[in-house]
């Protein structure tokens, strides 16, 4: 794979449409995105497949919206979805988009099939700490975005230059990133399609999406390493379910 140029994806504030989210178009290189879909194609290694939006509060990899039961190819040289997501996470760590020792535990893949209804607006659930990454494969979409504070959003609606909703154009290979006061105090969402952008209709078809999160724990470690092991995190959920316990104890 090719060295990646790092000053071609320098973060400006343009991209940057409310505090704490970051967009970046065309981050995946070419070849990121083959293998992203390659390992989405090939599905769950051993992870349960889910159809519905359960509450995925266990680390790993979690699948949302797959309309057949897919399961892994075995022997097949196809590396997971961690593995696969990793160079790109290096690379926003690099850039200061990620704080370095800030580490995932969690991945989320969502199938869209064509002309699906999407996903209603929400805030991602508190479970998940501050930083969610977002990568997008296939047909391209629009984001909306929206203040859940209706002071920010009258405000907002009632300056001319701010609009109260904002819509990103979420194309193969970008990455988004919410963080701090746009991953809490907005929601999100994305409509059925067809999506418009700048006046022009986009075109139908499918879209995968790979959120990369990290389960909320009051004794979390700070690690050098992007990806926390299950064993680690594993550990880590029972010593917060212990502190619990004994809060409750109390
Ligand atoms: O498909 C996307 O990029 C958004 C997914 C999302 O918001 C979620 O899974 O919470
Ligand atoms: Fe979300």
């Amino acid at each position: 794979m090719a060295t990646p140029d790092f000053q071609k994806f320098e973060p400006s504030p343009s991209l940057s449409l409310v505090e704490g989210f970051t967009h970046l178009p065309n981050f995946l290189e070419p070849e990121e995105v083959q293998a992203l879909k390659d390992a989405a194609a090939a599905g769950p290694k051993d992870e349960t497949l889910s159809t519905g939006r359960p509450l995925a509060a266990t680390p790993g990899v979690h699948w949302h919206g797959f309309p057949r039961t897919h399961s892994w190819q075995n022997g097949a040289q196809i590396a997971s979805i961690p593995e696969t997501c990793l160079p790109a996470l290096h690379r926003l760590r690099h850039l200061g988009v990620l704080p370095a020792r800030y580490s995932f535990d969690q991945a989320i893949v969502n199938f869209y099939p064509e002309g699906c209804e999407g996903i209603r607006m929400h805030v991602d659930r508190a479970n998940f700490d501050d930083i969610i990454v977002g990568f997008s494969l296939g047909a391209a979409v629009v984001m909306d975005l929206e203040p859940l504070d209706t002071q920010e959003h009258d405000e907002a609606a009632s300056d001319p230059t701010r609009s109260h909703a904002k819509h990103v154009l979420l194309e193969e290979g970008s990455v988004y990133v919410f963080s701090g006061h746009v991953r809490w105090k907005w929601k999100h969402g994305i409509k059925q399609g067809p999506h418009r952008y700048a006046d022009e209709e986009l075109p139908l078809g499918e879209r995968t999406s790979i959120t990369l999160r990290r389960l909320r724990r009051p004794d979390q470690k700070e690690s050098d390493d992007l990806w926390m092991t299950h064993q680690e995190s594993k550990k880590c959920a029972q010593n917060h379910l212990r502190h619990l316990q004994l809060v409750d104890a109390c």
